[in-house]
């Protein structure tokens, strides 16, 4: 049955696949995004799009106006773990008192179901390999704080006002829709395969590695990367399990493998074909060893099943992407590098 659905952050770059796939799942969308980081060259003509800030509650009852809504996605934050360390007080204010202002207006509206941009960063270093829900929560930095809080306040406004929630922790959020159309575009770009794509472009002059001193097989970081349409789909999922089941749910989401920095770089060495200059670099701050994922839990709960989980088919998205990107900071340059050849 169709719904009717407010993708906060929807402009962004998993929120803006989030909202492709519902708009090919029969559902109505409209998106509430400030554009700090989102693209309206992102967006689809069928969705309504209201500009707004989560910091202030007035656009928020704006936007539940144009509704209402059967449920919210909440992909809105800001989310570099590096830059949250320096600037915590934007990570709590942006992440929790933005967050806390859209539960107020989703409660003065009578929406009670929301879908959350939980992280692996709430667990911190793990005790485990394999890190399941059940892993001890220890963030190493404020940006892995904000969003356990936020876990913590679903599920205290479950118990208080009856709000239904799924917060979803993904592991590393990768690739882009298959065809090319969209993708990842952060300004500044600090996430890793867009960074080792954008070197073999030679739009950067190459990737510096944080730190090769970590215990680890190669001494780089391990992280478990996930095709942003397979979070996509966990999060359609979410809505039945809401209707079956009240209360506040968490599920990580990956693929279960672990890559080094060093094996990325290998894969997009593959994908490309093409050089990828690399400089070691020191640690960057409040970086995890590992972070990979047992999601078994969404599995089973979720009928949940990637689609997409080999490293090199999530490469090969990302570079179909970051070949011809449609929008972003880097669109432009590589228009240029397109024309020079
Ligand atoms: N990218 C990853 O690997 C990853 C991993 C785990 C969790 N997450 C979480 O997933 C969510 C989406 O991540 P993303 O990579 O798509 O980020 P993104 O920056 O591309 O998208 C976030 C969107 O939210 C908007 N936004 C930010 N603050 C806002 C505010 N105060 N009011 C209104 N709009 C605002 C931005 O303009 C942007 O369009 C985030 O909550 C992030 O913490 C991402
Ligand atoms: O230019 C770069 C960029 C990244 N890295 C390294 O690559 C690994 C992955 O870094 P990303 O920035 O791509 O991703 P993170 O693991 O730091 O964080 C991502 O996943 C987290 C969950 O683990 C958060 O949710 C966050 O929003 C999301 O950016 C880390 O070891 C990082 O130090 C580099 O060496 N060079």
């Amino acid at each position: 049955m169709s719904q009717n659905i407010l993708v906060c952050g929807g402009a962004g770059y998993i929120g803006s696949h989030m909202v492709r796939l519902l708009r090919r799942s029969g559902h109505v969308v409209t998106v509430f995004d400030n554009f700090s980081q989102g693209h309206r060259a992102a967006l689809p003509d069928d969705v309504s799009v209201i500009e707004g800030d989560l910091c202030d509650p007035s656009a928020l009852v704006r936007a539940f106006a144009a509704g209402p809504f059967d449920a919210v996605y909440h992909f809105a934050a800001l989310i570099s773990v590096g830059e949250s360390v320096t600037a915590p007080d934007l990570y709590y204010r942006n992440n929790v008192v933005g967050a806390l202002n859209l539960l107020d207006a989703m409660r003065g509206a009578g929406c009670d179901r929301i879908v959350f941009s939980s992280t692996a960063a709430i667990f911190g270093n793990p005790e485990t390999d394999l890190i399941d829900e059940s892993h001890r929560r220890a963030p190493l930095n404020p940006y892995g704080w904000s969003k356990l809080m936020m876990e913590q306040i679903l599920a205290d406004h479950a118990h208080a006002f009856g709000v239904r929630s799924v917060s979803f922790r993904y592991f590393n959020a990768a690739g882009a829709d298959p065809t090319g159309a969209i993708g990842e575009a952060h300004d500044p770009e600090t996430h890793l395969i867009p960074n080792i794509l954008l070197a073999a472009m030679g739009v950067r002059s190459g990737l510096e590695i944080f730190g090769d001193d970590y215990d680890t097989r190669d001494g780089t970081c391990v992280r478990d990367y996930i095709h942003v349409d397979d979070i996509a789909s966990a999060h359609l999922a979410a809505l039945g399990l809401m209707d079956a089941e009240p209360g506040a749910h968490a599920f990580n989401l990956g693929n279960g493998r672990g890559f080094t920095n060093l094996d990325v770089i290998d894969a997009a060495r593959d994908v490309t074909g093409r050089d990828i200059p690399v400089r070691v670099g020191p640690r960057r701050p409040g970086d995890a060893a590992m972070l990979v994922a047992d999601s078994t839990k969404a599995r089973n709960r979720l009928d949940w099943t990637p689609e997409v989980p080999d490293i090199l088919d999530i490469m090969k998205t990302a570079w179909t992407w970051h070949q011809a990107p449609a929008y972003g900071p880097f669109a432009v340059e590589h228009t240029a590098e397109r024309s020079a050849k």
